[in-house]
């Protein structure tokens, strides 16, 4: 069975079953979950924090940062990283978003002023670069540069999935043992070296701009949050790791698969969430202009002074991300590992080792949560309908206490880019939905390049 036909085929077994059913991985039972009760019991339940098999694959490039880690590693790197995600450091990162989403406007005036220039663009080629750069510059605090190649990055990590499908697509691709000797083991091996070649020249650069902020600032006098002199100042999240380093909290491997995680956690979602809300305004010329409307009745004057409160505002295309969200989840399906065996419910027993498999896809596809599931219509998340739906009906950024820590930086990254992007441009349709097949993996994924065609926007 090709990839294709894989995601494909869950979805036919989610329309079939329609509750849960059971599968075979490996030689250990998967439980696959297709409704948003079953999700809350798993996510709710403190003892399947354990990450699928699926994520030890990941194991030689992501060793166990956040995102694989278990038990009381996981717990302190989480209780360490938890505030350099506070609202009061995201706020920081607007004049990051606003400048990357300046330079993205250029790119497209650029393109357009081209003599032979249609307006088409291609967004599967240029919105990576805009959000790799945002988590660059403003968690890990560095910028791109020749010396560390944006586009070399995202080279490899698209060659580290390929290789990683591979594994999904073959079962004994799944044994270690068998896989590591092949030609394709041995790809994902050396596709590594570049990557992590990558993190520890930001990690590099960032502590030489660090040592020289921290040897102008007076450590003690300058060490305390504004807004409450009695709480210690919150860093963005490398400056985090490097200060608890000084602390003896981490040491520099800990860094490094910390930094692997939030780049790899942190960039392609976006991209992929960004890339169909555009396609997806291009495509409802309707919605595409109530946004613009209410960009215009909320936001005066130009978005130099754009700011989280105004983007707060923008409930429309809040709603209008929700449903993109929804139609398209940029992380389709999560697992979970029962390292003990568990009952639910009081009759329902997991053997230790069943894999649980989460499909976001389905359970946001689930007709019983929402009419017409495959309509997309962002009305659905106002209230009072929101307000009647199951919680974890609508779950893209997972739930639970593994949820993701990045959310709230994702949704602000995202509108602060849709806002710049609406008030320049009319974008009208070229890649629709029958257009292109999804494959399974990771992230949500085609193998078609997605397009839009942009219009300046006639100030009326
Ligand atoms: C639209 C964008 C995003 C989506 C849809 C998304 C979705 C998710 C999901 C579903 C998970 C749970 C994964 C699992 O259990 O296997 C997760 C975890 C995680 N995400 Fe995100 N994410 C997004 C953006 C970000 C960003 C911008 C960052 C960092 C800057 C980030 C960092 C992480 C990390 C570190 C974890 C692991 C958390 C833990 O296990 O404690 N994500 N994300």
């Amino acid at each position: 069975m090709n990839l294709e036909q894989m995601f494909y085929y869950s979805r036919v077994f989610a329309k079939t079953f329609k509750r849960g059913y059971i599968q075979y991985f490996l030689l250990n039972p998967v439980y696959n979950v297709i409704d948003a009760k079953d999700a809350e019991l798993v996510l709710n339940d403190s003892r399947i924090l354990t990450k699928g098999i699926f994520y030890t694959f990941l194991h030689p490039f992501l060793k166990t940062g956040l995102l694989t880690s278990t038990d009381k590693k996981w717990h302190t790197r989480r209780r360490l990283l938890t505030p350099a995600f506070h609202f009061n450091i995201l706020t920081q990162f607007m004049e990051t978003f606003k400048s990357e989403s300046v330079k993205f406007i250029k790119t497209l005036n650029d393109i357009l002023e081209k003599k032979d220039s249609n307006g088409v663009i291609s967004l599967s080629e240029l919105i990576p670069r805009v959000t790799l750069n945002n988590v660059c510059e403003t968690a890990l605090g560095v910028c791109l540069d020749d010396r560390l190649d944006g586009d070399e990055y995202r080279q490899r990590i698209s060659e580290v999935e390929e290789s990683l499908l591979e594994r999904l697509k073959n079962p004994l691709m799944g044994f270690d043992g068998f896989y590591y000797n092949c030609a394709e083991g041995k790809k994902y091996l050396k596709s590594m070296e570049k990557l992590h070649a990558f993190s520890s020249g930001i990690i590099e650069k960032r502590r030489e701009l660090l040592s020289k902020e921290m040897e102008q600032e007076d450590m003690n006098q300058n060490d305390v949050d504004e807004t409450n002199p009695y709480r210690k100042r919150r860093y963005a999240m490398l400056d985090t790791l490097l200060r608890a380093e000084k602390d003896g909290l981490i040491d520099h491997a800990g860094i490094c698969e910390e930094v692997d995680t939030f780049m790899f956690e942190g960039f392609d979602t976006t991209s992929m969430n960004l890339i169909f809300a555009l396609m997806s305004l291009a495509l409802h010329p309707d919605m595409q202009k109530k946004c613009y409307e209410e960009i215009q009745e909320n936001i005066q004057g130009d978005l130099a002074s754009l700011d989280t409160q105004q983007l707060n505002n923008l409930k429309y295309l809040d709603c209008f991300i929700k449903e993109t969200q929804r139609v398209y989840p940029s992380v389709p399906g999560i697992v979970r590992e029962c390292t003990s065996d568990i009952v639910f419910g009081g009759k329902l027993l997991f053997p230790k080792g069943t894999q649980i498999n989460i499909h976001i896809y389905d359970i946001h596809m689930n007709p019983k949560y929402y009419d017409e599931p495959e309509r997309f219509n962002p009305e659905r998340f106002m209230a009072p309908q929101a307000e009647k739906r199951h919680p974890f009906a609508f779950i893209p950024f997972s739930a639970g206490q593994r949820n993701c820590i990045g959310q709230k930086f994702a949704l602000m990254e995202m509108k602060t880019l849709l806002v710049y992007v609406i008030k320049n441009f009319e974008l009208e349709p070229v890649t629709r939905p029958e257009d292109f097949r999804f494959h399974a993996g990771l992230l949500i994924r085609t193998k078609t390049d997605i397009q839009v065609k942009i219009r300046k926007r006639l100030v009326t």
